[in-house]
This record gives structure tokens, sequence and C-alpha cells, in this order.
């Protein structure tokens, strides 16, 4: 049998589930890449993936596209590495400049600017820096590892799915598990039994992950990241993207 083409996340989000697949058989029967996450969704529309752990967002480039796990990358309230950072209060914000590589979270920070903090800056992809607040009212999003610790440099942080759960009061879904063909059954179910052992076994995994002073990473694997995409995760998915449709 071919090997199922896995592209999954290459932050330390995605880290419990690689040690599950890892420590599992099915790790002979799939071809595993870490990428980005607009790499993991670009895979996946270009079909040089069967299933990736994809920006939700990006769901609506996918022709055909089926969910087959029970888990995904998701958070109760803040998850403490997707933020707007800003010089200056979100409400004066006159520019905001979008992670590359990102596709959910620059789409959670638009419906968030239209419908919840109702401002229109103008947004800027592709920015040389994009990381840089070159002035006083341009902000920009961030996500992933690359935030860690990054909380105290700006006087304005906005958690962005703490501010989706204050706008909707639903938790928030970054990122799932994500087909875009028809998988068999017996894979799905030892894929998902693999995912779970990673979960169950995340003090382990955090015994072997470098520690740093800035950034509590037992309480972003534990607590802050909730992976189970429960009813209410689905509930929040299909509201994300009815907003992006709507932008
Ligand atoms: C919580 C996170 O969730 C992520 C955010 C994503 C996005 O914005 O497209 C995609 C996958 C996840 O890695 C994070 O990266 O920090």
């Amino acid at each position: 049998m071919n090997k199922i083409r896995i592209s999954a996340v290459s932050y330390t989000n995605t880290k419990p589930f690689l040690y599950g697949l890892q420590h599992s058989a099915i790790k002979d029967q799939i071809d595993l890449s870490l990428d980005m996450p607009a790499d993991c969704a670009q895979k996946l529309i270009d079909d040089k993936a069967d299933i990736g752990l994809i920006p939700v967002a990006a769901a609506l480039s996918l022709p055909q596209w089926q969910i087959v796990s029970a888990y995904c990358i998701g958070a109760e309230g803040p998850v403490n590495s997707v933020f707007i950072f800003s010089n200056c209060d979100i409400k004066d914000v006159k520019r905001l400049q979008l992670d590359p590589e990102s596709r959910s979270s620059n789409n959670l920070a638009r419906v968030l600017l239209k419908n919840y903090w109702k401002i229109q800056p103008e947004l800027i992809t592709g920015a040389a820096d994009y990381a840089q607040s070159t002035d006083h009212e341009t902000a920009f999003v961030q996500i992933g590892d690359r935030t860690f610790g990054k909380t105290e440099q700006y006087k304005y942080v906005y958690d962005l799915s703490g501010e989706w759960k204050k706008f909707t009061g639903l938790p928030f879904i970054f990122a799932a598990w994500i087909a875009n063909k028809p998988i068999p059954a017996g894979f799905i179910k030892e894929f998902d039994s693999a995912l779970r052992h990673g979960l169950a076994h995340r003090h382990e995994l955090l015994e072997t992950l470098p520690r740093r002073a800035d950034f509590d990473l037992e309480d972003y694997l534990m607590h802050k990241l909730d992976f189970d995409l429960t009813e209410d995760k689905r509930k929040a998915l299909y509201l994300f993207l009815d907003y992006i449709n709507a932008l």
C-alpha cells in the first residue's frame, strides 16, 4: 500500500501529535513532513499531501475536505502564541502587517477588526519585515514559536483566541486534521489513536523539550492549547468560516 502523505505543523504546538505518531506502529504507514501552516494548506490544495494539520481558514480553498480526527489545535480562551503586537491601542491602529506563515490567524484578525473592534486599518501582506512595527500606528499579527517570550516587548498585546472568546463566547480552532480525499476508515482509527497516545504523554514529551525562562511551556502544552475537537469548537469553526465568507 502507498504511504499516506501527512503534512503537519512544524511548531511546538504540534509536538504532542508528533510524539504520538512516532511512538505508534502507524509511523510505517505514513510519509510525514513538517511545514509552516501556510505550506501545510498549500500541500493539501496542490494534492502533495493526503492529510494535513491545516489552518481551518484554508478549507475554503479546497474543493473537497473532510475532518479526519477528533483532535485539533484549539484553545478555550487565550492561547499564548497567536497575537497582534502593537505600540498603540488597537482602536488607533492604521496598518496591520499579516504573518506570511498563517492562514487562520490572519483571517481571525480580519474578522475581529471588522466585527468586534469595528476598525478598518490597511492590511499589509508581504511586508519586508512584517514582524517589525515600523511606526507607532503599525501593528502586526504573529503566530507560533516566534511569539514565545515576546509579550513584554510591546505595550499592547492582543491574544486572538482570547479576543474571539470575548466576542463570541466560543472556543477557537486554529487548525484541524483535514483530508482532501476519502481515507480508509481503518487508517483513520489508527491515526487518531496515535494522536491520542501523544496527547496522553505530554509530560514525557515536556521532559525532552528545552525550557525557557520567558515562556511557560508546560502551561502552554497542558492548558492553553486545547486539542479536543469538541462540539463548541465545531460551532466556532462554521461561525468563523461564515465570517470569513462575509469579509
Ligand atoms: C496556536 C497556533 O495555531 C496555529 C495557527 C495557524 C494559522 O494562523 O494559520 C495554523 C496552525 C496553527 O499552528 C499557533 O501557531 O501558535
